[in-house]
C-alpha cells in the first residue's frame, strides 16, 4: 500500500488534505516539514504533503526552502483546500475569552487571526507550534486557561470544544499543499484536477538593470501565463536571491525547451520543480 507521509500529528490541515485527496491509503504523521520531505527523499515513504501557500498569510516559506536548498523532489501535485480556524479549549473551559493567558498555534495559523487576537484577546501571549494539531494536542494536555487555533477535525481528535467557530480575519482562507513524491504515478488522487501548473526555479547570474524583465519577457512572448512569482534568498549573502515561477500549463516540448534556452542564454540557471495537476477540494 502507498505510504504518504504529512505535517501530523493527528489534527492538522495536512491530514486533512490527505484524507480529502486520497483513498486507501497507510498515512504516516511527521512532526515537521523537513522531516517529512526527508522520509520521501530517504525513500522512507512514498509521498509526502506539506504546506506551501495560504490565501491570507502567503508562503510557508520552509516548504520553499527545505526543497530547493535540502532535498530537491519532484512535485507531483497541488491541493487546494479551504481553511477555517476555530478556537479551541478544553471541554470545561467556562470563563470569558479575555481570561485565557495562552493561546498556541502554528504561526501561520495565528497569522491568520491576528485581527481577532488583537480584539478579543489583547492580554493572551502568542505560542508557536510545529503545526495547528499540536497546539490542540497541548491543550488537550493542560489544566490552564490556554486556547489552540485549529480545525474540526483536532477538536473532535482531542476532545476539544469549539469556543468561537471562523475567527480567520478574511473569509477567503485555502491553503495550497504540494504532492512530492519520486514516482509522478504513485500518488491517485481521488477526484477530477482544475488545472495544470509547471513550477520552475530560476537563479538570474547577477544583479543588472533589467535583468528580471528580461526574464519574465522570454514568457510573456511566448504567451505563457504566470501565476505566480516569488524570491527567496540564496543563502549566498545579502542581495542574492533566486525566483520561482508558476506557469499555468503543463509542460511541453515547445514552449518550455524554449523558455529554458532563452534563459540560460541570459546567464540564468533554469529547473523544473515539477509539472502537475491542481486539485481545488471542499472538506
Ligand atoms: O498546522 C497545520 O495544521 C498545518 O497543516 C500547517 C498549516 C500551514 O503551514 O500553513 C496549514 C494550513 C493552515 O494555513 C495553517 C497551518
Amino acid at each position: 500500500m502507498v505510504k504518504i507521509g504529512y505535517l501530523g500529528p493527528r489534527g492538522t490541515f495536512t491530514k486533512l488534505a490527505v484524507d480529502t485527496a486520497f483513498n486507501g491509503v497507510d498515512t504516516q504523521s511527521f512532526t515537521t516539514i523537513p522531516e517529512c520531505i526527508d522520509a520521501v527523499f530517504h525513500d522512507q515513504i512514498d509521498v509526502g504533503v506539506v504546506p506551501l501557500e495560504n490565501a491570507i498569510e502567503g508562503t510557508v516559506q520552509l516548504t520553499v526552502d527545505y526543497l530547493v536548498h535540502q532535498a530537491r523532489l519532484p512535485i507531483v501535485a497541488e491541493i487546494v483546500v479551504p481553511i477555517q480556524q476555530h478556537l479551541l479549549v478544553s471541554p470545561d473551559f467556562s470563563k470569558d475569552l479575555t481570561e485565557v493567558s495562552n493561546v498556541y498555534s502554528h504561526s501561520h495559523a495565528i497569522a491568520q487571526c491576528h485581527q481577532f487576537l488583537h480584539l478579543h484577546m489583547p492580554e493572551a501571549a502568542f505560542n508557536f507550534t510545529s503545526s495547528t494539531g499540536k497546539a490542540a494536542e497541548i491543550v488537550s494536555n493542560s489544566e490552564q486557561e490556554i486556547a489552540a487555533i485549529g480545525n474540526t477535525l483536532a477538536a473532535k481528535e482531542y476532545g476539544l470544544k469549539i469556543y468561537k467557530e471562523n475567527i480567520h480575519d478574511y473569509p477567503n482562507n485555502h491553503t495550497r499543499f504540494l504532492v512530492l513524491a519520486k514516482d509522478k504515478n504513485i500518488a491517485a488522487i481521488k477526484h477530477e484536477a482544475e488545472t495544470e501548473k509547471t513550477s520552475m526555479l530560476i537563479t538570474l547570474p547577477s544583479d543588472y538593470a533589467g535583468a528580471l524583465h528580461q526574464v519574465l519577457a522570454a514568457f510573456a512572448w511566448r504567451k505563457m501565463n504566470l501565476s505566480k512569482i516569488e524570491s527567496r534568498p540564496m543563502k549566498t549573502g545579502l542581495g542574492n536571491y533566486f525566483f520561482i515561477v508558476d506557469v499555468n500549463q503543463p509542460y511541453d516540448e515547445v514552449l518550455f525547451p524554449g523558455v529554458k534556452a532563452e534563459l540560460e542564454a541570459l546567464g540564468c540557471n533554469v529547473t523544473i520543480l515539477g509539472t502537475y495537476p491542481v486539485y481545488q477540494m471542499d472538506l
